[in-house]
């Protein structure tokens, strides 16, 4: 990074009692050098490019990301807006994309999906801020691009194999003389481990961007800060009060998950193994506990709320509190019968037939509860599914029930990490305990 805008960086986050550490096992760190109260913003960013998520199913706006009253672009036909006022903001970058998504072949256009279209986004805004066409800010610049990391060196063959062929498309389209392809592929890997979903108040995702200052934030699993959308802009919250000299942490994950799942999928995507103080619990009787409940089988005694681990003896899983065996065979037939109605489940054209959709989440409910722990994530995840095509067809009555029933498994597990549900009113931000 240039030194003069190194130095701009320093001053901009000393302004707002940050600063950057490296650390020998995360690289570059957020900390904070004052102490903060919960609800407070620590760190906001306006997206260094973003595209939304447009499926062959679902359009957005390129500017606002809303869905209404769209107009394709004549030219390219692949980008959409809601009115002039987007397709304004947005034509000093688009115009560029424009041609190059016009030059290709209308049957390639198929394959140019957001992320590809990110990339391309991303080098078009490199040149016009090299060629001052765009201005170059203290957080707006490539330079915070290539300071992020790629983990190039620990990606598998097949994962490479993927990158190069999606760099090929981008060179396809961008025809840049100056871009080569490693550096495209190399960027994709940035992606990976640093783009984020952009998602609405309901944390439905709209969109991906690019928010280089926020991805100094490393991850922990019982984190300080929550990263929310405010529109397109991203803004980093305080869960709880932080005190001065503190690392700020997000979660990239879902928290609610066995330590064993965690870790897991921060290694597949994120390439790194986490430590933090919540995954070093790892094998504790507590975590153990935990672990089984999140993701395990319930006992067989319907009044039991007791949690299972295998039988030694390998002929099954024993409850830990009144010690009652389920057998091997038993768990076995369940989780076959549940397999056969969640592949028809997600199979099913909820779009289509939304009634019919409704009964086969119910189904797959009735037999997930027979088999999973009440506070299972599994079940949680299934009643939410519920929950929201009911209210989508408005059956109220049913909705509740289902809310009900989840409520509890919120409290249990999110209650003790985000102590505050941070929402908007009309005019300030007033911080909430949940519930
Ligand atoms: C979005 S970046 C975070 C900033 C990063 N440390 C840097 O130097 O740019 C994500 C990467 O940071 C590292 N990282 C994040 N959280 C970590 C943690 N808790 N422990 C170890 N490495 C972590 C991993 O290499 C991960 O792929």
């Amino acid at each position: 990074m240039e030194a003069s805008l190194m130095a701009d960086l320093q001053r901009f986050l000393q302004d707002r009692c940050l600063s950057v550490l490296n650390l020998p096992q995360k690289g570059r760190s957020l900390f904070t050098t004052r102490d903060i109260r919960p609800g407070e913003v620590i760190l906001s960013q306006n997206p260094y490019i973003c595209v939304p998520n447009n499926t062959s199913s679902e359009s957005r706006c390129d500017g606002c990301f809303k869905t209404n009253n769209l107009k394709k672009c004549s030219g390219c036909q692949v980008v959409w807006y809601c009115g002039s006022s987007c397709q304004k903001s947005e034509w000093k970058l688009h115009r560029h994309e424009c041609k190059a998504l016009t030059r290709l072949e209308k049957e390639k256009r198929k394959f140019v999906i957001p992320t590809i279209r990110l990339m391309v986004k991303l080098f078009i805004k490199r040149n016009l801020q090299n060629e001052k066409v765009l201005p170059i800010t203290t957080t707006d610049n490539y330079s915070l691009v290539e300071a992020l990391v790629s983990h190039m060196s620990e990606i598998d063959e097949q994962q490479m194999l993927l990158y190069a062929q999606m760099a090929n498309l981008v060179n396809l389209i961008l025809q840049f003389p100056s871009v080569d392809l490693r550096e495209i592929a190399e960027n994709f890997s940035k992606f990976s481990c640093n783009a984020h979903s952009i998602c609405d108040s309901e944390l439905r995702p709209q969109g991906i961007g690019l928010f280089p200052l926020v991805s100094i934030i490393n991850h922990s699993c019982s984190p300080n800060a929550v990263l929310v959308f405010e529109e397109q802009m991203a803004v980093v919250r305080a869960m709880g009060n932080i005190s001065k000299d503190s690392e700020i942490t997000i979660s990239y994950i879902e928290t609610a998950g066995s330590t064993l799942t965690r870790q897991k999928s921060l290694k597949e995507q994120y390439l790194f193994h986490c430590q933090c103080a919540r995954c070093s619990n790892i094998g504790k009787p507590h975590d153990i506990e935990e672990s089984a409940i999140l993701e395990g089988y319930r006992c067989s005694n319907e009044k039991c709320t007791g949690f299972l681990l295998r039988d030694p003896e390998e002929k099954g899983f024993v409850c830990q509190k009144c010690l009652l065996l389920r057998s091997k065979e038993e768990v076995k037939k369940l989780a076959s019968d549940l397999k056969t109605v969640s592949e028809k489940a997600r199979a099913s054209p909820s779009a289509e037939n939304k009634q019919a959709a409704i009964e086969l989440y119910k189904t797959m409910e009735k037999l997930q509860v027979k088999l999973y722990h009440s506070f299972s994530i599994t079940l949680m995840r299934t009643r939410e599914k519920l929950l929201k095509m009911l209210m989508d067809l408005e059956i109220w009555r049913e909705a509740l029930k289902y809310c009900r029933l989840i409520v509890p498994v919120y409290q249990r597990y999110l209650l003790s990490m985000t102590r505050l549900l941070v929402y908007r009113s009309s005019q300030e931000y007033i911080q909430q305990p949940i519930l």
